[in-house]
């Protein structure tokens, strides 16, 4: 049976801001990101349970043919599905069958894939009245046909192109309005949430979330308040300030307030941001903002003078809880810095902050939502690790609240780091042998000075946020595990990083189903419901920051969607498994290069491609992989762009013949090392 392209554009058609209201009464479809306007990524659906989910089988699978990192929640009208893949290539599907109705490429240039800080990835769609709207990497808001893919409007959100503003989130619509924030903040940027009018494309309004020069007049009363908690002698406005308002994003349709999360300082490091402290709102904030015109109505920042990356762009939930033997209307977030917050979504007040792993920057939080620092948690002279890192003690990975069981199923994690301040930093220099100064970071540190002393781990955490206590987990080998899904079946769905899709009693944490994918996996479930079938979907595709250089299974394989259901009978399409590759003869190789070699890897290549020869690299190949040929032919891929189209970019201008030489020495070096004599 074929989707014909009249009953696609009645359904989305239909689509407006009470429709995705009120799809929470059946959850038959998933119409937004998180599910619902709460980002509850909770389904109603139970007909799979804990009963029957051990029968659950392959319907059918779709091969996104991309090798780089896949973060899309699918999003399902009518039996038709729009799942992004990586480079933010839109994919309509036949929600029974995973036929492709039509394909929308973007277009985004490869080179600009070293724009973002974390791989090119994208998180999903919204529909809206008609029509699907993608956010690409390079900054464009896509406006598409649902039902013939054809573009019906496109518009730029990126204000200053010389700055390395991407788009990596999803779109959300409300009251007819399309909004998308940006990702920089690693590359110094100023960050900033706009809205575009759904039918026409024309920008309604933006929110910026950090000050401008404030020697020019203040966009409004609440930059008027945020500049006094910077100091301007550094001219933080030159590195743009930060705060990105990249993923995280929930509507309260009875208040009507929009909630966005903001991201880190640009420069990272706060003494070379703001010398003489200060909160610098409203980075690493969560704030209520009018969705309708943009304008500003509370603030709560979790962590105030940010140094550390700790973005508050991670999910936000909004629930209704009793509290104290009260019914509150909350909401709730586990942002990277560690600690699991209830914030009342009325006014912004503090209820509590608790850690949901260890956490060593701050010791709690006092009664009025500030943070007890932790002594030498800023340290400007010694190396320090912080826990969490930079990777985030939970990252966009969604997490999940379900009403029934009271608990909250985080994708909780550890990545040790040691970071130290970069005596050399320059705003957007890049000098050598400062961590990542070669592909532009912006970030006042160096990295690995010291080994950490922590240990990395990644585990399923179901959390009670009225007791804010663990309630139980499940351990993984790996960090970096995927988002979650919690259904009215007394199910919790998860991807892992070693490539199984899981799903757990959601009250005891049982495992009861599992599944071996194609790939490691990152992006979040989606459960729907067609004809009276219910069917679960996970797109697959290791990637993401930690994903780049780095996997935890040896399965490669491409991004893929699966939807299973009970008795699903398709077989599993064929893992790919990669192999080490040998030491690579002839080439060139002057032992003296390598450490001036080491120097210009450090700087320009190990933040994609890792240390050669540790693993086989992420959704980047490692270097220590690589083949005679590509060595032989280092020049082509790292001067004359042979690359570019898969995102490798051309270093023509920041590296020469001489450097390509000693970094080719170094890479032989790594192999040399560990030759058997
Ligand atoms: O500061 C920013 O603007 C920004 C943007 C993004 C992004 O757009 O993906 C990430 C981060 N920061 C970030 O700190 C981070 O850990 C991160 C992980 C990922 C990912 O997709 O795996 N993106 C981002
Ligand atoms: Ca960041």
């Amino acid at each position: 049976q074929t989707i014909d392209r009249e009953s696609i554009r009645a359904a989305v058609g239909a689509i407006d801001t009470q429709a995705i209201i009120d799809n929470d009464a059946h959850d038959r479809n998933w119409l937004n990101y998180g599910l619902n306007y709460a980002e509850t990524r909770f389904s109603q659906l139970d007909s799979i349970n804990t009963e029957n989910v051990g029968q659950l089988g392959l319907e059918w699978s779709y091969n996104l043919n991309s090798t780089r990192g896949v973060q899309s929640t699918p999003i399902v009208v009518d039996g038709v599905m729009y799942v992004t893949g990586s480079w933010s290539i839109v994919h309509a599907l036949d929600a029974l069958t995973g036929e492709p109705i039509w394909v929308y490429d973007p277009e985004v240039p490869g080179d600009f894939g070293e724009r973002g800080c974390c791989d090119v990835v994208n998180r999903g769609v919204a529909v809206y009245d008609g029509m699907v709207f993608v956010g690409a990497f390079d900054g464009y808001l896509h406006a598409i046909d649902a039902a013939t893919g054809d573009r019906v409007w496109v518009t730029d959100t990126i204000e200053n192109r010389e700055m390395s503003y991407t788009i990596t989130g999803a779109p959300r619509v409300i009251n007819g309005n399309v909004l998308i924030g940006n990702g920089g903040a690693e590359f110094g940027v100023r960050g900033y949430i706009s809205a575009y009018d759904a039918a026409s494309g024309e920008m309604s309004w933006r929110w910026y979330s950090v000050p401008g020069d404030p020697s020019e007049p203040f966009e409004n009363a609440s930059m008027e308040m945020a500049a006094d908690t910077w100091d301007p002698s550094a001219e933080y406005w030159l590195a743009g300030g930060g705060g990105t308002i990249w993923d995280a994003m929930a509507y309260d349709p009875d208040l009507n307030l929009l909630y966005v999360g903001t991201g880190n300082g640009s420069p990272w490091n706060q003494h070379l941001r703001s010398p003489a402290g200060g909160d610098n709102l409203f980075l690493a904030s969560i704030v209520a903002l009018n969705p309708d015109t943009g304008d500003y109505v509370w603030h709560y920042q979790n962590t105030p003078g940010d140094t550390w990356d700790y973005t508050s762009t991670q999910h936000i939930i909004l629930a209704d809880l009793e509290i104290d033997g009260e019914i509150r209307q909350i909401l709730m977030q586990a942002p990277k810095n560690g600690f699991f917050y209830v914030i009342d979504r009325v006014t912004g007040e503090f209820i509590s902050a608790e850690p949901f792993v260890e956490v060593t920057w701050a010791t709690g939080y006092d009664e009025t939502g500030r943070p007890i620092e932790a002594a030498g948690a800023r340290s400007r002279t010694e190396p320090w690790e912080t826990i969490p890192s930079a990777y985030g003690a939970h990252n966009w990975h969604p997490m999940s609240f379900n009403p029934e069981t009271g608990l909250v199923y985080i994708p909780a994690q550890g990545v040790p780091l040691v970071q130290s301040t970069d005596p050399a930093w320059q705003l957007n220099s890049h000098q050598p042998m400062s961590t990542m100064s070669g592909v532009g970071w912006n970030l006042g540190y160096l990295f690995n000075v010291v080994a950490p002393e922590a240990t990395p781990f990644g585990h399923l955490l179901a959390w009670d946020p009225v007791e804010q206590r663990e309630v139980w987990r499940a351990e993984y080998v790996s960090p970096w595990n995927g988002g979650t899904l919690t259904t009215a079946g007394n199910l919790v769905f998860q991807g892992t990083a070693d490539g199984r899709f899981m799903a757990y009693d959601a009250t005891t944490g049982q495992v009861l189903w599992q599944t071996p994918v194609t790939s490691g996996v990152v992006a979040a479930p989606a459960t729907w419901e067609h004809e009276g079938q219910q069917y679960v979907t996970i797109a697959v595709g290791w990637g993401g920051v930690y994903g780049l250089m780095q996997r935890a299974t040896d399965r490669v394989g491409p991004g893929r969607v699966f939807t299973f259901r009970v008795g699903g009978e398709t077989p599993m399409p064929e893992a790919e498994i990669s192999d080490r590759l040998d030491l690579v003869e002839g080439v060139p190789y002057d032992p003296d290069h390598v450490g001036e070699g080491l120097a210009i890897y450090v700087s320009n290549c190990l933040f994609c491609h890792g240390v050669p020869g540790v693993n086989n690299g992420g959704a980047i190949p490692n270097l220590g992989y690589s083949t005679a040929h590509t060595l032989i032919n280092a020049r082509a891929w790292i001067l004359d762009g042979a690359g570019v189209d898969n995102g490798m970019p051309s270093f023509a201008d920041r590296l020469s013949e001489e450097d390509v030489t000693r970094l080719v020495a170094f890479i032989q070096g790594t192999a040399d090392a560990v030759r058997p004599q």
